[in-house]
């Protein structure tokens, strides 16, 4: 079975509660991009499940991805025979994608199907959650308001088809839990969801925040100069994805000269893609 695990970019992050447990509240915008991995799961003949990892470089080991992580939690719900994954990575991790998040949630579903189990999107969505907290949006894959810690969700009837979505990935990553450390929780100014409904995207540059700006751009001049560099090329909204390290650029089709000559001009060590939305 062959899957393709997409990106996400977060469309405003407001961060408004430190917990007990140590997790945050958040109210985001979570938007699919067709930025992939590439996902094969096979039955095994061994009594283990391995996986081989190719592609861009994953700093831990097979044992620690969260694939592997995925299969031994559908595993302790719902016993399940071992599998070969061929996991070839494309999106960059510590850059606020969600990849290894949507490799897990893939496998998930690709585990569900390929023996017929049965499960619906809530079951998924809760062992996704035991895997992280990004993980539960990427079984629906729509775009979705999230709140809690980013796992109570509710669809969202926007569309940014009419435009083109570039996205930017520095040569730095960020942790996404030393991310959250640096941030003083806060209420949001307006209201996420109403906002992004009802203002062009041309209209959101003061009104829809990634918190996580705050204390990134600090730690890392070099993503919020990208941020102005996308902005300068004519980008209509632009703004750090998730925990970073990456950043989007939101442009108007007419605009696709500058951002193409934008493209030409970033270091060598950048990874960019443009995407084509499928909402
Ligand atoms: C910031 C966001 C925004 O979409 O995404 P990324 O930038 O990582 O893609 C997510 O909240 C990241 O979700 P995810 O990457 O799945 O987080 P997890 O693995 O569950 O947690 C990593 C660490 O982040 C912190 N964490 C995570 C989520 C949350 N709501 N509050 C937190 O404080 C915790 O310290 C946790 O130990
Ligand atoms: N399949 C995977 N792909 C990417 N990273 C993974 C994977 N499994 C585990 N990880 C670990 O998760 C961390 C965060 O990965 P990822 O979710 O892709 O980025 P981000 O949190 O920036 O969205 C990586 O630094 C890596 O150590």
């Amino acid at each position: 079975m062959l899957l393709f695990p997409n990106a996400k970019i977060n469309i405003g992050l407001e961060i408004t509660k430190k917990r007990n447990d140590g997790y945050h509240d958040i109210d985001t915008i979570f938007y699919p991009v067709d930025w992939h991995d590439i996902l094969e799961i096979v039955p095994s003949e061994s009594n283990a499940t391995k996986l081989t990892v190719t592609g861009n470089r994953v700093d831990c080991p097979p044992e620690k991805n969260l694939v592997t992580k995925a299969w031994h939690v559908l595993n302790s719900h719902v016993p399940i025979p071992t599998v070969n994954i061929y996991l070839h990575k494309i999106i960059p991790d510590g850059a606020g994608l969600g990849g290894g998040s949507s490799d897990a949630a893939f496998t998930l579903r690709g585990l569900n199907e390929m023996f017929q189990l049965g499960l619906d999107q809530a079951t998924l969505a809760a062992y996704a959650a035991e895997i992280g907290a990004d993980c539960p949006f990427f079984i629906y894959n729509k775009p979705m308001r999230a709140t809690g810690i980013g796992n109570i969700f509710t669809p969202l009837p926007i569309t940014l088809k009419q435009y083109t979505v570039l996205i930017v990935k520095p040569d730095v990553s960020v942790s996404t839990k030393q991310a959250y450390q640096g941030v003083t929780p806060s209420a949001p100014i307006t209201s996420l969801p109403e906002a992004v409904i009802s203002l062009p995207p041309i209209q959101w540059q003061n009104t829809i925040v990634n918190k996580f700006e705050e204390s990134v751009f600090p730690q890392f001049p070099e993503i919020k100069k990208l941020k102005q560099e996308i902005y300068n090329a004519g980008a209509c909204y632009c703004a750090m994805s998730g925990s970073g390290a990456s950043v989007y650029g939101i442009f108007h089709k007419d605009n696709a000269d500058r951002m193409s000559a934008l493209l030409t001009q970033l270091p060598k060590n950048y990874i960019s893609h443009v995407s084509v939305l499928q909402w």
